[in-house]
């Protein structure tokens, strides 16, 4: 009789196991197709000598438009079809974001702030942040003349600067950084604050360390034992972490101690009251809780803003002096809207078809963020008949999107007609043009984005000719590496002012 029990409970305990195979192994058949890789580390090996914007072509064209592959801790899904992202960035088991060491670290172990942030309380940030925000300009016209401040800076470099190679990186960083820290916090950085030089610096660092496939990411045991690789390297990254997050904690601080809620002078201000007023403690703006995601809001919003805009300002002059008959187009229509000596204003944006359907081309040609910012399924889900358990890493391959050749016919063309209608009087919205995502997660500074890059492009170009450096060799149109942001090899440009500048 015992025996026929343990004989039994063995049988059920078996079969239960084999039911979970079985189960495994069909979600393992119904998962995406993709390399195979070793043990631990999977694909990752491989991948750390290749360039995953020219390998993952190469797997859509072998395993489909959907394919899979472990990266050392990780399971990967990488979608290379605009149908497909939209689909899949439409769904909420789509919105999470992975639990990388490095992001968790910065974010104190914790899942806050707007980039990194899931659920509950990402969605309270980022409808605050976007109502907010645009109280104090962020996408409206009172934003314009904070713009037009910084790029008029910027002019008067260029002037001082005519006829030299002048190297663009750090110039678009300082005005950029400092028209979002304005909106912010109320008050620029002078040129010489040692404070705004590392923010920059640790902005663009942080960022251009970032490889898309890479260790950091994906074998996070390298990170705290860098001493082997890279003396200090984790130890930097802590310091460079705590000084940034200091300096905008003391801006916190001193807002605090001046605070008054009849008179909410900048978007630190909004933040305040709302946590100042929150009683309820399951409110993502509660207390410490609050205090954190206050805090990450403000760095994750320098995070995005900063290198994206001014990397996309450094290939709109690449691609200006690489082809100079459209920046003789672009500076045709500025003098038949804006003339010589008015400065541009966001108003003039619906009667610039040729300048708007260039920037939109310049976004398209550089496919700035090309897998986008990584996704993670928050549940087991579906797309494309392929099962991706709760977990996945998602690869958006907005690159890809942008060179469908498919879809635009001659994607290795630089060529703003294509986002022209046939009357040349309108722009023509194309579903596989994503630079800023696709879905409920897209790009929170759009709006931003688009408005700093149309005044800081028409006012240089309306002023000046930008041209190569004679003495530079031939400039490489690829990306400086396969970052999550691409940034261009550095180059030098010469500047010569036009007409009656
Ligand atoms: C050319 C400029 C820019 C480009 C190409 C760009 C692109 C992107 C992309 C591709 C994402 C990822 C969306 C996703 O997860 O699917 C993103 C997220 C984000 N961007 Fe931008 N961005 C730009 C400028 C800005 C600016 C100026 C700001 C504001 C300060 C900003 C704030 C954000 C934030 C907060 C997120 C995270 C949104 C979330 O997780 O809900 N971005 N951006």
């Amino acid at each position: 009789m015992g025996m026929g029990v343990t004989a039994y409970l063995f049988i059920a305990t078996g079969l239960v196991g084999l039911a979970y195979f079985a189960k495994k192994w069909l979600e393992f058949r119904k998962m995406p197709p993709g390399p195979w890789g070793i043990p631990i580390l999977g694909y990752l090996p491989f991948m750390l000598f290749r360039n995953p914007l020219k390998a993952f072509p190469e797997f859509k064209k072998r395993y489909g438009k959907v394919f899979s592959m472990t990266l050392g801790d990780f399971r990967v899904v990488v979608i290379n079809d605009y149908k497909l992202i939209n689909e899949a960035y439409k769904q909420d088991v789509f919105l999470g974001r992975p639990a990388f060491v490095a992001q968790m670290t910065r974010n104190h172990g914790q899942k806050r702030g707007l980039l990194f942030s899931e659920g509950q309380v990402w969605q309270e940030q980022r409808r605050f942040a976007l109502r907010h925000l645009r109280n104090f300009g962020f996408g409206k016209h009172s934003m314009e003349s904070s713009l037009l401040y910084e790029a008029q800076e910027l002019m008067t470099f260029f002037k001082d600067n005519a006829g030299k190679p002048i190297c663009l990186r750090n110039k678009f960083n300082a005005s950029v950084l400092n028209s979002l820290w304005y909106i912010c916090t109320g008050t620029r950085f002078g040129v010489d604050d040692p404070n705004f030089s590392f923010m920059i610096d640790s902005f663009i660092n942080n960022m251009q360390k970032l490889e898309l496939t890479g260790l950091v990411y994906f074998f996070p045991w390298v990170l705290k034992n860098t001493d082997i690789f890279i003396k200090g390297f984790w130890e930097n990254f802590l310091r460079s972490r705590d000084r940034i997050q200091g300096l905008i904690k003391n801006c916190i601080e001193e807002h605090k101690k001046t605070f008054d809620d009849s008179d909410l002078r900048d978007f630190i201000d909004a933040m305040i009251s709302k946590w100042k007023t929150t009683d309820d403690p399951k409110s993502s703006f509660f207390k410490e809780e609050g205090d954190l995601n206050m805090l990450l809001v403000l760095v994750d919003l320098f995070l995005a803003g900063a290198e994206t805009t001014s990397s996309t300002l450094q290939w709109a002059m690449l691609y200006m002096i690489t082809f100079p008959e459209i920046q003789t187009k672009v500076q045709q229509e500025i003098d038949a809207v804006i003339g010589p000596t008015r400065l541009p204003s966001l108003e003039d944006r619906p009667s610039m078809i040729y300048t708007e359907a260039t920037l939109n081309e310049i976004h398209r040609y550089c496919s700035l963020v090309p897998c986008s910012v990584f996704h993670n399924t928050l549940e087991d889900a579906e797309l494309a008949g392929y099962h991706i358990p709760k977990d996945t890493v998602i690869l958006a391959n907005l690159r890809d999107a942008h060179y469908d050749k498919g879809y635009w016919g001659d994607p290795e063309n630089f060529r703003p007609e294509r986002f022209i209608d046939e009357t040349g009087t309108k722009i023509v919205r194309h579903d596989a043009f994503m630079p800023f995502s696709a879905g409920k997660r897209t790009c929170l500074g759009d709006q931003l984005a688009k408005d700093s890059l149309f005044i800081f492009f028409t006012c240089l170009m309306q002023k000046f000719r930008v041209a190569k450096d004679p003495n530079a060799g031939v400039l490489s149109m690829e990306p400086n590496a396969p970052t999550l942001i691409v940034a261009p090899v550095p180059f030098d440009i010469v500047v010569a002012p036009r007409g009656s500048s």
